[in-house]
């Protein structure tokens, strides 16, 4: 498969001297269960470090108390929930509105999986004018709907890591994954009209049409949470006005540089996904002075 390689990194614009919370972007993070309330606040919080204006994490009615203690910058929303603790399919009515009065969705982290949920990631990728991340449990739940290509309307960034590459490349081809990663990734965004980062030691990104290729980050990074820091990192980005391709890979660069800073200051073994975040203001400065 033949694709323009990117090499450059886009970057966001000077912040206006009168600028406010509403020109840097609204975003709402739908994320979070009994249990994986974690993953909601990771997410919300590197989408506060990555620049937007306004942050509302969307939530299982009984994570809420949780996921807002554990961050005062963002807003939430409860959401009706199952008896598991999973946000419920009734949920929808109160998602679309959140992305309706948003500039960027993001759904998965921490979601886990139902027919509930899947009827809501089904509705939300027909959703004309959205502008939508679909990450972890997200994409799990996507993957069931085999059919979802022909019918998404939204502009959706699909954040998969190996295992749930594997999970939505059998819910929508025959043959096995092939073992290349940007054919992989390349493939599924031509098949999907999607822009996929394929997450791992080189994350690639692309839209089926042009292809980036990740050279920050470590295997420090590897552990529990750092794909939702990724998550909320893009979201932001969107939110300010970046296009999904160039918000993908300025967010799986930054997450990477982040990564880095995080590793030097306390080691991959020690690593966890709060010091990515915590790294974030360093990694966006010093991204200004070299890209
Ligand atoms: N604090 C929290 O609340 C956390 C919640 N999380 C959520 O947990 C849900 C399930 O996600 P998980 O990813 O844990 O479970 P999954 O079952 O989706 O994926 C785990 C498996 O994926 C494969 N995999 C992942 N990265 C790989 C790589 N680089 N190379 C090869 N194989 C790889 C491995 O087989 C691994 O066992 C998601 O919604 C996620 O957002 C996790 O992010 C962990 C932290
Ligand atoms: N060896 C590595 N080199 C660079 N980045 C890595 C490496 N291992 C993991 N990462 C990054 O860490 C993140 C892990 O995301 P993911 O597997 O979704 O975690 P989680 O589900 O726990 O949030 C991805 O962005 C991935 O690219």
């Amino acid at each position: 498969m033949r694709m323009d390689i990117v090499r450059e990194v886009p970057r966001l614009k000077p912040r206006p001297a009168d600028g406010h919370k509403g020109t840097f972007g609204k975003v709402c993070i739908v994320a979070g269960s009994v249990g994986m309330a974690g993953a909601a606040a990771l997410a919300g919080r590197a989408a506060l470090r990555s620049g937007a204006g306004l942050v509302r994490v969307a939530t299982a009615r009984s994570a809420l108390p949780t996921v807002a203690a554990l961050e005062p910058c963002y807003t939430t929303i409860a959401l009706p929930e199952d008896s598991a603790g999973r946000i419920s399919g009734k949920a929808i009515g109160v998602i679309l509105d959140a992305a309706s009065q948003n500039d960027a969705l993001a759904i998965g982290p921490g979601l886990g999986t139902s027919a509930g949920l899947r009827s809501v990631v089904g509705t939300l990728v027909q959703q004309d004018g959205l502008r939508l991340v679909i990450d972890g449990d997200g994409l799990n739940n996507l993957s069931r709907l085999p059919d979802w290509p022909g019918k998404h309307r939204a502009e959706v960034v699909l954040t998969p890591h190996p295992g749930e590459m594997k999970r939505l490349w059998s819910g929508l081809f025959r043959e096995a994954l092939p073992s290349d990663r940007q054919e992989a990734a390349g493939r599924m965004a031509q098949a999907t009209g999607s822009v996929v980062a394929f997450k791992g030691a080189g994350t690639v990104v692309t839209d089926g049409r042009r292809a980036y290729v990740n050279s920050t980050g470590n295997p420090g990074m590897g552990t529990a949470g750092s794909g939702d820091v990724l998550t909320g990192i893009i979201t932001a980005l969107m939110g300010q006005g970046l296009a999904c391709f160039e918000a993908t890979v300025l967010g799986v660069y930054i997450h990477g540089a982040a990564g880095d800073i995080a590793a030097d200051a306390c080691g991959q073994i020690s690593l966890t996904a709060t010091d990515i975040i915590e790294a974030l203001p360093e990694a966006f400065r010093k991204s200004h002075k070299r890209i």
